[in-house]
């Protein structure tokens, strides 16, 4: 039988009243979030974990998801934080050494919800038409639902404009990380002797954003999101490291952007920031953040450093963008995507201090980033 003939035990129900029914699996229950595709065709299990997708669902566009199962290592946080995932074939029983559960076990586990055959790609469209919809969806084994009801949770669901998420997932207390990268690009040497002081401010860091750093060279000290001036200088920071994570950026630049500022007025150490840290520095620097139509989810995004020319290929989550006409004089563009020219790099002219919209330290995706974490610790080595 295939999944079209089975009794559906799932349905997703957008705002606008369409209805899409598959085969749950992982957790029962219902949810509700935005909806958003990712084309990757690997790190599903990174995906899933990637702090910066709360509040919402993740629609894979690779139809081969769950074979590779997961396993502890890949994890980017402790827990799940998309709220369910979409897929096209219901996930075979996993084929690989390092897997140590089948992917509907962990996310069953963990509370989260899924359904298998949906045709992704009529989703995709609908999502790249409507932009990023809001959705309810419902695992129920007994194959019963109110639809009705589903599309009015859709309808009711607020979006992610206007939401500080970052202090759902940040970190409670200050920690040290010093963890380092497993795989190196070809010919990189990992500095074992850490020469830097950083303070990471935790937005919903990905764990193997930690591990660059380490690896670059730099002493890791995790701060809560909410972490004060007083306390980010309290640590004598050689630099500032401002991680990524979910929500609306001028949500969580309420409390981050003060911050933010009086590390630029009172200090000259250098500020490095990754996606929602790229859009904590551009607030702080006076530019403004945009919701994009569907954002940029996926592993193969073309990225043009403006000054060299050179394309990276990189990994991106992210549905807000910096808008590059609100740049103050003194901040350079230095990153655009190739895809829609949207902004994905910034630095101050004269000083140190840079973030980038994409995720450069590739998991999963390829290491041609890599180099913006030793350009990080190039200039603490400066200072
Ligand atoms: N990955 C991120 O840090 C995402 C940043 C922000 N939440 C956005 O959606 O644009």
């Amino acid at each position: 039988m295939t999944a079209s003939q089975t009794k559906p035990t799932a349905c997703l129900a957008l705002a606008d009243g369409t209805v899409f029914y598959g085969q749950g699996f992982g957790a029962t229950g219902e949810t509700e979030a935005e909806l958003c595709f990712n084309t990757a065709m690997s790190g599903y299990q990174e995906i899933m974990t990637d702090p910066s997708y709360a509040g919402q669902i993740v629609t894979f566009t690779f139809p081969h998801i769950g074979n590779v199962g997961v396993n502890p290592d890949d994890d980017e946080t402790a827990d799940p934080v998309a709220e369910g995932m979409v897929v096209k074939w219901m996930p075979t029983q996993s084929s690989n050494w390092r897997a140590v559960q089948e992917l509907s076990d962990w996310l069953a586990a963990r509370g989260r919800i899924a359904v298998g055959g949906i045709d992704t790609r009529r989703l995709t469209r609908a999502i790249r038409q409507q932009g990023a919809p809001h959705v309810a969806m419902a695992h129920n084994p007994d194959g019963v639902f109110d639809v009705e009801a589903l599309v009015a949770k859709a309808r009711a669901f607020s979006g992610l404009e206007g939401l500080d998420l970052a202090k759902g997932v940040t970190c409670s207390q200050s920690y040290r990380w010093d963890e380092m990268r497993w795989a190196w690009p070809e010919g990189y040497k990992p500095q074992t002797n850490p020469k830097h002081k950083v303070v990471a401010v935790d937005y919903g860091a990905k764990r193997n954003i930690l591990r660059c750093l380490a690896s670059a060279g730099c002493d890791v000290t995790v701060l809560p999101a909410s972490a004060s001036y007083d306390e980010v200088m309290a640590h004598q920071p050689d630099g500032v490291f401002l991680s990524n994570g979910p929500g609306d950026p001028a949500a969580t630049g309420e409390y981050a952007v003060p911050m933010i500022r009086s590390l630029l007025d009172n200090t000259d150490i250098p500020v490095f920031g990754i996606c929602l840290g790229h859009q904590m520095l551009a607030l702080a620097l006076g530019a403004r953040t945009i919701k994009m139509n569907h954002g940029h989810h996926g592993a193969n995004h073309p990225v043009k450093e403006v000054e060299t020319g050179k394309v990276e290929i990189t990994s991106m989550n992210h549905g807000f963008a910096v808008d590059a006409q609100t740049l103050p004089d003194g901040v350079l563009e230095t990153h655009v995507s190739l895809f829609d020219g949207s902004n994905c790099g910034i630095r101050m002219a004269d000083r140190p201090v840079f973030s980038v919209q994409h995720h450069p330290e590739a998991s999963p995706g390829p290491q041609d980033s890599f180099y913006l974490f030793e350009r990080f610790a190039a200039s603490m080595a400066a200072a």
